[in-house]
């Protein structure tokens, strides 16, 4: 992913543009993950704790955690763990050195545990049928995909937040010293920008998950289409949850910018 540019004069400069035009391919991985996970009707017994032992999709997310681990994907600081905590397996090979963007303490902002509150109790019942086939293995690497998708883009905030600060310290500096959430919150808003985004994911979901009947050169009527996930959830997706969820990582980065 293009984030960090060599300057002419060498340093690493980040920009507000390559950020954002990661977050535009991320939407790609995200629709197409949801369009997977809705072949599968809910499955709820695959991911509701039981009295006293977790779920099925929970032991599968934990045990592939460890071995993503084992194999470095965890020294990638836009990967943020489910279930590791502060005990990340060592990978078991010579590892990547990212580049050194954030604020050390960007480690301590993990939100994960709401991601998977909020998928699971408000966001996946909208999008797939109700319902149990039983096919609980690939409904759970169904919904992997979609919460490390969705995990990956909400934490991005931090690169986000960096750049917005690196870009106008003497604004965020008063309210990040006086602790002022509201104010930060002002002042990484771009309205338009947010009303952008949930139009190209309602048109990529659009495009992405049309059924495709016959080969033609008449691409038929408009109003027959159908689509594998409603495109208009998908940009409520984005508009209650994903946006507002990144913005709060914002936040939260910001406010630990100075220690
Ligand atoms: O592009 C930005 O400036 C972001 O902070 C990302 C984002 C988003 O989540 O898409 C969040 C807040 C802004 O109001 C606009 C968009």
């Amino acid at each position: 992913m293009a984030r960090v540019n060599e300057s002419n004069s060498g340093s690493d400069v980040l920009s507000l543009e390559s950020i954002r035009e990661s977050l535009i391919r991320q939407e790609d991985t995200i629709v197409f993950s949801l369009i997977e996970r809705s072949q599968f009707p809910l499955n709820s017994p695959a991911f509701e704790d039981s009295e006293n032992s977790s779920s099925l999709t929970e032991f599968f997310v934990r045990e592939i955690e460890v071995l993503q681990a084992k194999v470095g994907r965890y020294e990638n600081p836009e990967e943020n763990p489910f279930f590791l905590d502060n005990n990340i397996p060592h990978s078991v090979f010579p590892t990547h050195k990212y580049p050194t963007v954030l604020h050390p303490k960007a480690l301590s902002v993990n939100i994960n545990k709401r991601i998977w509150d909020v998928y699971f109790k408000e966001v996946l019942p909208l999008f797939v049928k109700p319902g149990d086939d039983g096919n609980y293995p690939s409904t759970a690497a169904s919904d992997l995909a979609c919460l490390q998708a969705i995990s990956r883009r909400i934490h991005y905030g931090k690169f986000v937040a960096e750049v917005k600060f690196r870009d106008a310290p003497q604004d965020y500096e008063p309210a990040i010293r006086a602790k002022d959430r509201e104010a930060l919150m002002k002042l990484l808003t771009f309205e338009k920008v947010e009303e952008m985004v949930k139009k190209r994911v309602q048109k990529k979901a659009e495009t992405f998950g049309q059924e495709v009947k016959c080969i033609s050169s008449d691409s038929g009527d408009e109003s027959e289409k159908k689509y594998k996930v409603d495109p208009l959830v998908v940009s409520r997706i984005y508009g209650e949850w994903l946006i507002p969820l990144t913005k709060l990582v914002e936040v939260e980065y910001l406010l630990r910018r100075l220690d």
